[in-house]
């Protein structure tokens, strides 16, 4: 349970949180006496989520941990003995496992922090090392950063609707696993989720909690004024009384007769939560029932089955909603519930020292991977972020400085100085040492929602988004396509025209 870990603090190895060919490859490398070949490979996904148009790069300080924690220990070792192959011997040999006890990752990590606006096709991150080492990786890394970028950028789209107000994450008793309800209530507080009811995530990672009460503590009383007098007296100072187990209006009005004896008793009411019907016509009469009694200033809280486009449309009919419970569809990432992430292989260093640029083919152009050690370079100017440019770090940006999309070449745009301009990867790991300072989730918080700030208002719509300006360089597009040439057809691309 790396993720569910506080940061700064000594986790257990998650060595063997792998898919099982990680290890068959790496017994390969160190057959082949390649272990140690250096080599980069990328992390990316290829299309934002919920045909969105833009992530929330999250899950960062959770990989540190994982990279950090990781070794093999001999209790990982003794269960990797016992594994056979189709001929009852052991899938690995000896001498494997006196290396694998005394691999230290010897790895450089390039990041994009949290909370970075992220696009398809652009690193979140980078690993360079032993190729043995940075094989070993792929799936814990692919496994923590898809699932948090995924939520966080759920949470964003939430807020997004919400518009201002504070949505409240209720998603634990939905999530996928303990993990999963921890992740998810870390990745939506840095999608901009204001507090989460999950008390476990308040404690390992700060986050506010928020609670109200559940229709179980009305049905167990006889009748609903009450329970509200009851948890009045038990809790004055948290007062948000579910106010639908019978009749809401009704309930309302109950809430406003506790209110006014609170408030005698110097405590103030918090509001109700509405948690069934139509909340919009709910919470527009429950409104003018709170201020007619005096209780102007009172929430009303909404929940049931709530996401972005719910709460957009319930903002377009008017609802008087202030505060939003969003559980199911949050944390699970309802209407997607996986983030497309992958990692791939972008150059090899041969024996001479050289970096060897390195593809895989795909009939859609979009899975063609993109060769190099790249970089994701963000153009901006004071009205916000305009495009970004992705390129090899072993070429540079090309002078023309032009982008070329990668799906379709025919898409160019220049990236014309003065334009400010700032590289997203930035140093996390340098052999094996984590050199990035660890960030507070306040601080990742408030990067995502600058960001988004920045993020032209077309992009962030959720209907049909216009598309964000992400090409290849134009000198690393043409690196790219004279390498698709040669791989289709070699006999073409040696002759002096191909
Ligand atoms: N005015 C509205 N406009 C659009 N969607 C709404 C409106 N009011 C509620 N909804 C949403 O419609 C769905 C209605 O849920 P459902 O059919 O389960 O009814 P319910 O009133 O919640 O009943 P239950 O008592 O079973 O909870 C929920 O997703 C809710 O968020
Ligand atoms: O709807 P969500 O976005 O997941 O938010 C969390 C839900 O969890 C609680 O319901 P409960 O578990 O009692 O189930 P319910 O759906 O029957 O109300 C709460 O009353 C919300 O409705
Ligand atoms: O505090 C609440 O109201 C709450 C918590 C979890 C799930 N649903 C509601």
């Amino acid at each position: 349970m790396t993720n569910a870990m506080p940061q700064n603090m000594p986790h257990p190895s998650l060595a063997l949180l792998t898919d099982l060919y990680q290890l068959t490859m790496a017994y390969g490398y160190w057959k082949q006496g390649r272990a140690d070949q250096p080599a980069v490979f990328h992390l990316f996904f290829r299309k934002p989520p919920f045909q969105g148009g833009y992530a929330i790069a999250a899950g960062l300080a959770p990989a540190i941990d994982y990279l950090s924690a990781f070794r093999f220990e001999p209790d990982d070792i003794a269960y990797l003995a016992t594994l056979v192959g189709n001929d009852g011997q052991s899938l690995f040999e000896p001498r494997f496992f006196d290396y694998l006890a005394e691999l230290r990752l010897a790895c450089d990590v390039d990041a994009m922090p949290e909370g970075t606006v992220a696009f398809g096709q652009e690193p979140l991150l980078r690993v360079r090392g032993p190729i043995l080492q940075c094989q070993l990786l792929e799936t814990a890394l692919l496994n923590i950063v898809n699932f948090q970028t995924l939520i966080a950028t759920k949470a964003a789209r939430v807020c997004q609707a919400a518009a201002g107000d504070p949505v409240v994450e209720f998603g634990l008793r939905r999530a996928q696993g303990i993990d999963g309800g921890l992740s998810a209530s870390r990745a939506a507080y840095i999608g901009g989720c204001a507090a989460t009811s999950n008390v476990l995530a308040g404690k390992l990672y700060g986050i506010p909690v928020k609670g109200t009460h559940a229709h179980s503590w009305v049905m167990s009383f006889d009748t609903e004024a009450e329970a509200f007098a009851s948890y009045a007296e038990a809790m004055p100072n948290n007062c948000v009384f579910l106010v639908d187990t019978y009749d809401t209006l009704e309930g309302v009005r109950r809430a406003v007769e506790i209110g006014i004896k609170l408030r005698s008793e110097g405590h103030e009411l918090v509001g109700v939560r509405l948690d069934s019907g139509d909340l919009a016509y709910l919470s527009i009469e429950a409104r003018k029932i709170l201020d007619a009694g005096g209780f102007s200033q009172a929430q009303i809280l909404a929940s049931n089955d709530l996401d972005e486009r719910i709460i957009e449309n319930l903002k377009a009919q008017g609802a008087k909603i202030s505060v939003w419970g969003v559980g199911t569809k949050l944390a699970t990432a309802y209407d997607q519930p996986a983030l497309g992430g992958v990692y791939k292989l972008g150059a090899v260093q041969n024996e001479e020292g050289e970096w060897a640029p390195r593809l895989k083919l795909s009939e859609q152009v979009v899975k063609t991977s993109i060769p190099g050690i790249l970089q994701v370079r963000r153009y901006e100017t004071t009205d916000g972020m305009t495009g970004d440019m992705i390129y090899d770090e072993l070429g540079g940006v090309d002078p023309r400085q032009i982008v070329v999309d990668a799906k379709d070449p025919t898409r160019r745009k220049s990236m014309p100085a003065p334009l400010v301009s700032r590289d997203l990867l930035t140093p996390v790991i340098r052999g094996g040492r984590v050199v990035a300072e660890s960030e507070p989730l306040e601080v990742v918080r408030e990067r995502a929602r600058g960001e988004l700030q920045r993020l032209h208002p077309t992009i962030r719509r959720f209907m049909n988004p216009h598309e964000y300006p992400v090409g290849l360089d134009v000198g690393l597009h043409e690196c790219r396509d004279a390498m698709i040439q040669a791989a289709r057809d070699p006999q073409v691309a040696a002759t002096p025209e191909g």
